[in-house]
């Protein structure tokens, strides 16, 4: 062990001997929390009797205000204990111009010691600590409350601490960050997704600390990384504007539950608390106020997996074109220029003249459609009893009531969307599924109709939305986000891992949705190994992607003679797999058909199904679908029935690739007839 090493251990058992200091005090503060929320509350039931209601008000605020105290003091000591274990990973010596050197250390919370007022830790969000990714050795500047401080970084450090041990130390070097992601990478994964905090790239922390975009759009390549800074930005955000914005404010909308689960870990372990998250189909059950039944995406998935029907393709295509809005609009314009004729009207003896009527349906014009026939009845109600000089019997206001939406053709906002599709000349188009429901091509135009014409405020609270998974949601479902969210927006996605590439959606496309979008692409890979990402370049290329230098087995295609044998022989590579150190593995299907034949068959071996119901994340060996497998990823992915019968459509091609990305270190597809021919091209 060198001096450096020996001052920085030593250095690191300060910390720990402070840290457990700290948390020694707050034991003291809670328990007097406690002692004294006892006692006030004994008094109050002693003194009940004779107080009145300002009191009980009083004593009520001030048993809150301890309570809040006391789980404030316990969160404090939540992250004390986890810093314990690992207070810091990085360290920077800035000097600023004309100041002395400035030794910071970053961890994932802040420490400040406070009889001296001086911060131990710097908190990974913390301005200064942007210095640590952004920066090498030499000049260097960030941007303090009081303006861009500039300077010289002397030295960088980087630490890995576990379990309060130092496991390794790495100096200075210009691949510091490279060294340590290396390692990082390296490691199998057991459970759900982790925080990066460590090792977040520069061009990564850009998107994580930006404050100024309206909407920033993450496109990035298969294991890029967007789903762990889409959730880092959440935190830095949180942190950043915490007098503003409180984790129950934020909102994410996930492509379905297990994900939700499986990326529910990062935010807890960056310290704060959870975020409320949808699926898509809940927001739109919720849009619809649960009175309208709908096929989900899965559903609609499988129908393009299992029985590709050119009509239904052509309609989801139409629906998910960005010339569908525009004619949505178009036709808004329509309903509102003919559908809606005003007239005078007779109430009793009284005559409410057109050009009132007309002047009234100006006046709240901008006031959705279908909500100013209320708000135009009040005004003529009034009207008529200026004239009568009397108050109105109910019957007049009824009347009144009834006749003014009468003056418009329809009602009901199904009846619109039906005409729509007369109207564009289209009536095909639109149907009911075999279950007389809503097909998912049309859920969100629906809601889109219903936003226009009846309002909508049930997200007002929301002050920043997250949207994983962007390329799957069509330009009508973001004109629907873009109305019911106001707020900031972070939407990130991969248009080559699109599960329906028949509504798949692009950067630019969201681009034209949200004009005032901020754009970053990602290109640099860190999931796989460079064998996996160029496997998965041969069925989906993109010339842009940079695999990480970081190598493993060559993927294996594996023939066999039928399927009863496929499957005896992945029972052989699931026993490999546990006896290789690996710690998760993902069987991952074309369809739920298949997955459910090849659970059968496997179920001895501890395998867990996942389908669409499952709302947990599970550890282990799973079988699933690609679809569901989205967003997911696994030491070792085993992709069953690879054959050229059952890959064959575009829809086929995208599954296969998103099945292939899922893999971090090694891959093996299986088949038997004939191999996909996206594997051989
Ligand atoms: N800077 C980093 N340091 C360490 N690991 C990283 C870094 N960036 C990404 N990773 C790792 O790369 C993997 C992929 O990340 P993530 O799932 O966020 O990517 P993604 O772009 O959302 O992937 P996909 O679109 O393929 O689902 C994860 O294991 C993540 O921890």
């Amino acid at each position: 062990m060198n001096a450096t090493e020996k001052e920085e251990r030593e250095y690191l058992e300060e910390i720990k001997e402070k840290l457990t200091l700290a948390i020694r005090r707050i034991d003291g503060d809670v328990r007097q929390a406690s002692d004294e929320l006892r006692e006030k509350k004994q008094y109050i039931h002693e003194q009940q009797s004779g107080m009145d209601e300002a009191d009980m008000v009083a004593a009520e605020q001030s048993i809150n205000r301890m309570a809040f105290t006391g789980e404030a003091a316990v969160a404090r000591k939540r992250k004390l204990l986890k810093l314990g274990q690992s207070p810091y990973f990085g360290r920077i010596d800035f000097v600023p111009q004309g100041k002395e050197k400035w030794p910071v250390y970053i961890g994932i919370y802040s420490f400040l010691d406070e009889r001296q007022r001086q911060s131990l830790i710097y908190d990974w969000r913390a301005p200064i600590s942007s210095l640590f990714y952004d920066y090498e050795l030499g000049e260097a500047s960030f941007v303090t409350p009081a303006g861009p401080m500039q300077g010289t970084i002397e030295l960088k450090r980087q630490y890995k601490i576990r379990d309060g041990r130092m496991e390794f130390m790495i100096e200075n070097g210009v691949n510091i960050h490279d060294d340590v992601l290396q390692r990082e990478l390296a490691k199998s994964s057991d459970d759900k997704m982790k925080n990066i905090v460590a090792t977040i790239q520069r061009d990564q922390n850009a998107v994580i600390r930006n404050e100024t975009a309206p909407v920033m759009v993450i496109q990035g390549v298969a294991g890029s990384g967007k789903t762990s800074i889409a959730l880092h930005r959440i935190a830095f955000l949180l942190y950043r504007f915490r007098e503003t914005i409180r984790a129950k404010d934020v909102l994410i909308i996930s492509p379905n539950k297990v994900f939700a689960d499986y990326i529910s870990n990062v935010l807890p372990e960056l310290g704060e608390e959870h975020i409320p998250e949808l699926i898509m189909e809940e927001l739109a059950a919720d849009l619809l106020e649960h009175q309208h039944p709908f096929q989900t995406f899965f559903e609609q998935v499988s129908m393009l997996l299992e029985k590709p029907h050119p009509a239904f393709i052509e309609r989801i295509r139409y629906k998910s074109s960005f010339d569908f809005l525009t004619q949505l609009n178009q036709y808004l314009l329509y309903v509102e220029n003919n559908y809606l004729v005003v007239k005078e009207l007779r109430v009793g003896s009284t005559l409410v003249p057109l050009p009132f009527m007309l002047a009234k349906f100006k006046t709240f014009h901008r006031v959705p459609l279908l909500k100013r026939f209320a708000l135009v009845a009040e005004e003529v109600r009034a009207f008529v009893r200026d004239a009568t000089k009397r108050k109105l019997s109910n019957h007049e206001k009824n009347v009144i009531g009834e006749a003014i939406p009468r003056m418009f053709k329809f009602h009901q906002v199904m009846e619109l969307y039906r005409d729509f599709y007369r109207w564009a000349g289209k009536p095909d188009l639109f149907r009911l599924d075999h279950r007389q429901r809503l097909e998912y091509a049309d859920v969100f135009a629906f809601i889109y109709l219903r936003i226009r014409l009846e309002g909508m405020s049930a997200y007002d609270h929301v002050k920043h939305l997250l949207v994983d998974e962007m390329q799957d949601y069509t330009p009508v479902q973001y004109a629907v986000l873009a109305r019911v969210f106001a707020c900031r927006k972070t939407i990130l996605g991969d248009v080559s891992q699109t599960v329906n590439p028949y509504s798949a959606s692009s950067a630019e496309t969201i681009e034209r949705v949200f004009p005032q979008a901020e754009v970053v692409r990602l290109y640099r890979s860190y999931r796989s190994t460079m064998e996996i990402t160029a496997f998965a370049q041969r069925i989906t290329p993109n010339p842009n992607i940079i695999p990480l230098e970081r190598h493993g087995p060559e993927p294996a295609v594996l023939h066999f003679g039928s399927e009863q044998e496929e499957l005896q022989a992945i029972k052989g590579l699931i026993a490999d797999f546990k006896s290789s150190g690996n710690q998760s593995l993902g069987i991952i299907c074309k369809t739920l058909r298949q997955a459910e034949q090849a659970h059968r068959a496997l179920q001895a071996e501890g395998i867990f199904l996942l389908t669409e119901e499952s709302t947990h994340f599970k550890e282990g060996i799973i079988i699933t679908t690609a679809h569901l497998a989205k967003g997911l990823e696994f030491d070792e992915v085993i992709v069953p029935f690879a054959s050229a019968r059952s890959y064959q459509t575009e829809v086929d091609k995208s599954m296969l690739y998103v099945a292939c990305t899922r893999a971090m270190h090694q891959l093996t597809l299986t088949y038997s007839g004939e191999v996909a021919t996206f594997v051989n091209s």
